[in-house]
Order: structure tokens, then C-alpha cells, then sequence
């Protein structure tokens, strides 16, 4: 996406120096753009954990890129000491953050590809850039998929409004700072709105990092498309009151029966939702399905974060960059990063392949290539 009319993704390899990755360092957003260099596998793992990057789509095309650094400054006097350093640096990139399921996913595709192929390190570290860049370019693809389908819902409830203005409520930020490009939830709101759809968004400030305050407001505000922030409680109001015709959230990690982990809230927004008859959709690319569990309430792992994110709020005070304690001093806190919508509530789930109900049937008529590897209850 443009960020002062210069076109940007969220990660990519230095045009001079193939040795080194560049990311946008979304904690300084929105009041400082600024691109960092990283050119270590250590340096990406404290990247992903301490939410330079961040974002399910995102932080696996960054652990894709993460493994290829980890090929450059592994051990090459041998094959098999390559791939015990790879294997290494593998376990700690996918411990970076549990709940996101891309991350896993992007290692494991690294790892496989330079287990079956790869006659020597050199042959290995290329399989590396290549499969890096080809997880970047198809979550790009897929994001810009899932808004040609997504906008079709956006554009009905357009027609049966008579072309006034379509509101859309979403949580933290699934824009194109979560993935490479594009993002999942809004990237139906950036086509539509390019289509000449009237669209309006209601930005959750989403605390405690405020992704939807921070990022999803300045993603909006850099394409132009009129948004409202609101605190994390006010979306009940806003539904109770007519004002809002859709939610879309993105999500960390979908069941192939449906169950949505996303950003703490979602589900209670799902709640509010189904309560007040208003669709609520979960925008995914096929990488976020973890085809292995059937029951995300109690399988899919929560993580929980430093309690400073609770006690702390940051923002801009006299042009620095501030951490506040809202708290007591030590007040015991607790962060939980997600919680698990269950499918019932999920109105559908838009994919790059198209719109499918949140069920095991759904899912599985969309993605047929895993039927009959999916357990069974
Ligand atoms: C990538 S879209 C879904 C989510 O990743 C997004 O809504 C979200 O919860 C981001 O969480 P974050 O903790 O900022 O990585």
C-alpha cells in the first residue's frame, strides 16, 4: 500500500545487500515511519516478540524471511551440521509468539523445502530466499483475493441501504501492517471503497497495544477512508443503535470447524453481534487454518504477554514517545493477546478461494485437499 503516495509492503529484502531484511518498526507507528535493518535470525525472533512486526500474515512471511537469515549464518562445514543450525533456529523463531499459526506454518514450509531438496548449503540457502519470498508474494496475493471477495458482501449491504453509507466495525489491526500487503479485513473495505462503495469504519482502539488506535486509524487515514476510533467497550452502543452494518475481524488462527482466535475482544464483539442480528465476518488467508484442531476453545494456545502492556499505555506527549503508568504501582495484572470466537457465532469466513460458512463442511468444500486428513471426533 502507498504511505505518502510511495508504494510500501511490510517486509523485504534489501535491494543492495542481500544479507539483510527490512521491515517497517510498527511500534513506532503511527507518529514515526521507520524502516529497520535486520540481518540476523536473533534479531528477526526479538522482531516478532517484541511486535516490531506483528500480525498473523505478517510474522510469518517475517519467520519465512527469519529462516533464510538463519541460512546465511549457519554452519556450512557440512550438510548435516547446516541443518542442525537450521533446526535450531527454526524451534526459536516458531517459540516467538504461540497463538498465531502462519509462523509455524512459514518455518515448517522452509524446513520441509530444504529437507527434500538441496544438494549443497549454497543450493539450501537459495531454496531459503526463494520459498522467503514466494510466502511473501502469496500472502500478498491471497490478502488482495480475500478483498474482491470480501467487497461483495460490503457492496450488497451497499444496494439493500440504497447506497448509503456502509459501516464496518473491526478489532486491532488485520490491515496491510498485519500482512505484506493489503491486510484481511480491511482489504475488502479498500476494494470496495475503490469501487465507489460509501463506507465507513469503526476502528476498536483494541488495548493493551492499541493496534486498531495506532495502526488500523493510520492504515485508514493514509487511503483516505473515513473511520471513527472508538474505545473497546462501544461497540454493543454502536450495534444497539443501528450504526453498524458488519463487523470483519481478522483472525490468528481458524479450526477447520470454523473457531476464530483473534486479538482479546473479539469475541465479545461476536456476542454483541449475533445479538443485535448484524453479520460477523472473519477474513483469513489459507495459512491461518490450523487443519489439526477440531475444538479452538480448548485447543488453540493463548498467549499471554507482559503485564507492563496492561499497566503502561504509550502515546505521544510533547512530541516524545511516552509510557504512562495507569495502574498501581505493581498492581497485578493479567494479558491474555487473544481469545476464541466460536464458528456459531462466525457469520463466514472469507478466503482468497471465496466465502465459505464457518463449519468443518465449509472449510473442507473450499479446501478439499484436506479432507480425510482432518481428525475425526
Ligand atoms: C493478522 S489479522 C488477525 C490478527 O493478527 C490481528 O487482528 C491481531 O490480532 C494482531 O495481533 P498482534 O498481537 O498485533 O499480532
Amino acid at each position: 500500500m502507498n504511505v505518502a503516495g510511495i508504494p510500501y509492503r511490510t517486509i523485504w529484502l534489501d535491494q543492495e545487500d542481500a544479507g539483510v531484511v527490512k521491515i517497517i518498526d510498527q511500534r513506532y507507528l503511527p507518529h514515526r515511519f521507520i524502516v529497520e535493518s535486520l540481518s540476523t535470525p536473533d534479531q528477526m525472533a526479538r522482531a516478532i516478540t517484541d511486535m516490531h512486526v506483528r500480525g498473523a500474515g505478517l510474522i510469518g512471511a517475517a519467520a519465512g524471511f527469519g529462516m533464510y537469515l538463519a541460512s546465511l549464518t549457519a554452519d556450512r562445514s557440512s550438510l548435516d551440521s547446516f541443518m542442525v543450525d537450521m533446526a535450531r533456529s527454526a524451534e526459536m523463531l516458531i517459540a516467538t509468539r504461540p497463538t498465531a499459526v502462519n509462523l509455524s506454518w512459514a518455518v515448517q514450509r522452509i524446513l520441509d523445502g530444504i529437507s527434500a531438496s538441496g544438494a549443497s548449503v549454497e543450493d539450501k540457502i537459495a531454496i531459503c530466499l526463494d520459498s522467503a519470498h514466494a510466502i511473501a508474494d502469496e500472502d500478498a496475493d491471497f490478502c488482495r483475493r480475500i478483498g474482491r471477495h470480501g467487497a461483495e458482501i460490503i457492496t450488497g449491504i451497499s444496494n439493500s441501504k440504497a447506497g448509503a453509507t456502509v459501516n464496518i466495525l473491526t478489532h486491532c489491526n488485520a490491515g496491510w501492517l498485519a500482512f505484506v500487503d493489503y491486510g484481511t479485513a480491511t482489504s475488502p473495505i479498500y476494494t470496495a471503497f475503490g469501487q465507489g462503495i460509501d463506507v465507513h469504519v469503526w476502528v476498536d482502539e483494541t488495548r493493551p497495544r492499541n493496534q486498531g488506535a495506532s495502526l488500523t486509524a493510520w492504515e485508514l487515514q493514509q487511503q483516505g477512508i473515513p473511520y471513527t476510533v472508538i474505545v473497546d467497550n462501544a461497540g454493543g452502543h454502536l450495534m444497539q443503535h443501528g450504526m453498524v452494518d458488519l463487523v470483519i475481524t481478522g483472525s490468528d488462527r481458524t479450526t477447520f470447524t470454523g473457531d476464530v482466535a483473534n486479538k482479546i475482544g473479539t469475541y465479545l464483539k461476536a456476542l454483541a453481534a449475533r445479538d443485535n442480528g448484524i453479520p460477523f465476518y472473519v477474513a483469513l488467508p489459507s495459512s491461518t487454518f490450523d487443519w489439526t484442531v477440531r475444538d479452538g476453545v480448548r485447543d488453540i494456545p493463548i498467549e499471554q504477554r507482559d503485564g507492563e502492556e496492561v499497566r503502561y499505555i504509550e502515546g505521544l506527549a510533547e512530541d516524545r514517545l511516552t509510557s504512562v503508568l495507569i495502574t498501581p504501582q505493581n498492581s497485578p495484572v493479567a494479558n491474555y493477546a487473544f481469545d476464541v470466537t466460536p464458528a456459531r457465532l462466525v457469520t463466514g469466513l472469507i478466503t482468497e478461494r471465496g466465502i465459505c460458512p464457518a463449519s468443518e463442511e465449509g472449510t473442507l468444500s473450499l479446501f478439499p485437499e484436506h479432507r480425510g486428513t482432518v481428525p475425526q471426533p
